[in-house]
C-alpha cells in the first residue's frame, strides 16, 4: 500500500447523504487486537436467543441469533462500555441500549429491512460495531434500483441516521463464501418508556 492510500485509509466513506449525517462507514475504529478481544468476551457471555418467525404457511428460524442489553443494565459485559466508547468518538449520542447479532457462518444473515423507529430517539443515530468476520452489507433506497455493497470489517462502525431509516433498506445477505462468525453490536437510543 503506498503512503497515499495509508494516509487515508481509516477515513469514512459516506454511503448515502441526507440532513441527519446519512449513512456512513467508519473503517478501523477499534484495533483488530481489542476487536478481537471483545468478541471473545461476548461470544460466551451474551444472553443469545434464536427466534421464529412465520413465512408463507410454516414458522421458520431466524437465521441469527440475538440479544438485546440495556447500557444501563450492571450486568452487561464490561467490554460494552469499552464498545460505547469507541463508537462515540465517531458516532457520539445517548445510547440507551445495545442489540447483538450472532451470525454463525455463511449461512446467516439478515434481510434487506429499515430498523423500525418507533421508540427511538428521533434525529439520534444508530451505530453497529462489527466484531469477528467480515460480512458484506447491502444499502438500497426504498423505491427501489441497484444495492450499494459495504464491507463490515472488524474494528468498523456503520452510523445510520434516523432519518436513513425512512428512505433506504439495509441487510447482511447470505454469502457462498466461507465465512466465520460475526458479532454485530447496534447502539441506539431508545425513548423512555417504549
Ligand atoms: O449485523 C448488522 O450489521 C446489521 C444488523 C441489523 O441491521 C439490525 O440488527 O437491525
Ligand atoms: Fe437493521
Amino acid at each position: 500500500m503506498n503512503s497515499q492510500c495509508m494516509l487515508f485509509a481509516d477515513e469514512p466513506i459516506a454511503l448515502v447523504r441526507d440532513a441527519e449525517g446519512g449513512i456512513g462507514y467508519h473503517p478501523g475504529v477499534v484495533a483488530d487486537d481489542v476487536a478481537a478481544a471483545w468478541f471473545d468476551a461476548l461470544l460466551p457471555s451474551v444472553p443469545w436467543r434464536s427466534e421464529e418467525r412465520p413465512m408463507y404457511d410454516r414458522i421458520v428460524a431466524v437465521p441469527r441469533l440475538m440479544a438485546s442489553v440495556a447500557l444501563s443494565d450492571p450486568s452487561r459485559p464490561p467490554c460494552i462500555d469499552a464498545a460505547l466508547r469507541a463508537v462515540c468518538a465517531v458516532a457520539p449520542a445517548p445510547y440507551t441500549r445495545v442489540g447483538l447479532n450472532l451470525y454463525r457462518g455463511a449461512g446467516d444473515s439478515v434481510a434487506m429491512h429499515n430498523d423500525r423507529v418507533h421508540g427511538l430517539a428521533p434525529g439520534q443515530p444508530i451505530a453497529i460495531l462489527s466484531l469477528g468476520a467480515a460480512r458484506d452489507m447491502l444499502i438500497r433506497a426504498k423505491p427501489g434500483g441497484p444495492s450499494r455493497r459495504v464491507r463490515l470489517e472488524s474494528g468498523s462502525v456503520l452510523v445510520m441516521s434516523h432519518a436513513s431509516q425512512h428512505t433506504h433498506e439495509h441487510g447482511i445477505p447470505k454469502t457462498s463464501q466461507p465465512a466465520g462468525a460475526r458479532i454485530s453490536v447496534a447502539f441506539r437510543v431508545r425513548l423512555p418508556c417504549t
